[in-house]
């Protein structure tokens, strides 16, 4: 497909997303696209991802993958990812705008429906996303909710390496156990914590206290006061700290929080006007640029003891490369 760059929409650790507008007029079907770009020789994580979303294409909750392109822009060789464009915007921007004010508990359950769609169908294709949060979901000008950014997501099983955000990580992720599909749920939890409370489910400015407060003990992100009680009961399924008892996303699908909720249409319709700038959308201490480690001391199963050893570990690690924790310039990954 042919088509030309437009403006940027957005800026990632990796990667910047622009506007893809097609240059032919056979491209009618997709009058604006966003195409996500890195310098080919960086290109791991995108490609990662663009097979993944390849598999994933049929899913209304994940944002559609158009094809893939190499392209010589400036004097480099970049690689091009072509998207369905979200015109609305991630939920990051939503929440950014919305200021004090708090999405109202029915759009919370309806986008919540929607999430638990989208990762219902990425865990039934054996896949985990490993860094669902607010900047990842994306939304369409009709109210459609998009699961976005799969540079992270692998193949469910295997432990050790640590990736996600540290926010939204989940204690058996943390503890270095097996990384599975319970590990997006928490995130899940963590999400409609932050969209009911208009801001992140852990308040906490240290990222060693944080590990420990997530991978050590029975200590889970406080619920919002005002969820109703069914949502309340929802986050206290998803904040099971061992990963075997919480539930899974097929499960929660029934939970009364979702199971009477209509979603918004979201129909894959693109609205050529209408779109905005989004950018990385810094909001608390944790935001910060991409910090990198891999831990090889994988554990078989999620337990305190193997949560403490891999913490002892992963915050020394942490302290020979940890960020400028005052600036809040960008989010952090750990990839
Ligand atoms: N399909 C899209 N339509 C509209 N905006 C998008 C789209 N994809 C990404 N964006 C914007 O670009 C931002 C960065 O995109 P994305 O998270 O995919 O990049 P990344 O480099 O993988 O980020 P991360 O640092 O989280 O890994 C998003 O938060 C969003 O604001």
């Amino acid at each position: 497909m042919d088509w030309f760059r437009g403006e940027k929409l957005g800026r990632g650790s990796f990667a910047q997303v622009n506007l893809a507008i097609p240059r032919s007029q056979s491209s009618f079907l997709h009058p604006l696209m966003a195409v996500k770009s890195c310098g080919a020789s960086l290109s791991s994580s995108l490609l990662n991802e663009k097979s993944i979303l390849e598999e994933l294409k049929d899913c209304p909750q994940i944002i559609r993958y158009y094809g893939d392109s190499y392209s010589f822009e400036n004097g480099e060789k970049l690689y091009n990812v072509l998207l369905e464009y979200a015109s609305g915007g991630s939920l990051a921007d939503c929440l950014k705008s919305a200021g004090d004010r708090t999405i109202p508990e029915p759009q919370v359950r309806r986008y919540t429906k929607a999430l638990l769609k989208g990762l219902h169908y990425i865990h039934k294709f054996g896949y985990v996303h490993c860094d669902l949060k607010p900047q990842n979901i994306l939304l369409t000008s009709d109210g459609g909710v998009r699961i976005a950014d799969f540079g992270l997501a692998k193949r469910a099983g295997g432990g050790g390496e640590l990736r996600g955000t540290p926010l939204y990580m989940s204690p058996e992720m943390v503890a270095g156990s097996e990384q599975g599909a319970a590990a997006d749920v928490w995130a899940l939890g963590c999400v409609v914590a932050e969209m009911a409370s208009g801001s992140p489910a852990w308040r906490c400015s240290d990222l060693a206290a944080l590990l420990m407060r997530i991978g050590v003990g029975e200590e889970v992100p406080e619920i919002p006061g005002d969820l109703s009680a069914e949502g309340r009961d929802f986050a206290e399924k998803c904040f099971v700290k061992d990963p075997r008892g919480r539930w899974t996303a097929e499960m929660l699908l029934n939970h009364p929080f979702v199971c009477g909720e209509e979603e918004m249409n979201g129909s894959e319709e693109l609205r050529s006007g209408d779109w905005k700038m989004a950018s990385a959308s810094p909001r608390c201490p944790f935001d910060f640029e991409e910090w990198s480690c891999s831990l090889t001391s994988p554990a078989e199963s999620w337990s305190v003891s193997k949560a403490e050893e891999r913490l002892r570990g992963l915050v020394n690690v942490g302290a020979e490369i940890a960020p400028n924790w005052s600036s809040t310039d960008d989010w952090l990954t750990i990839r």
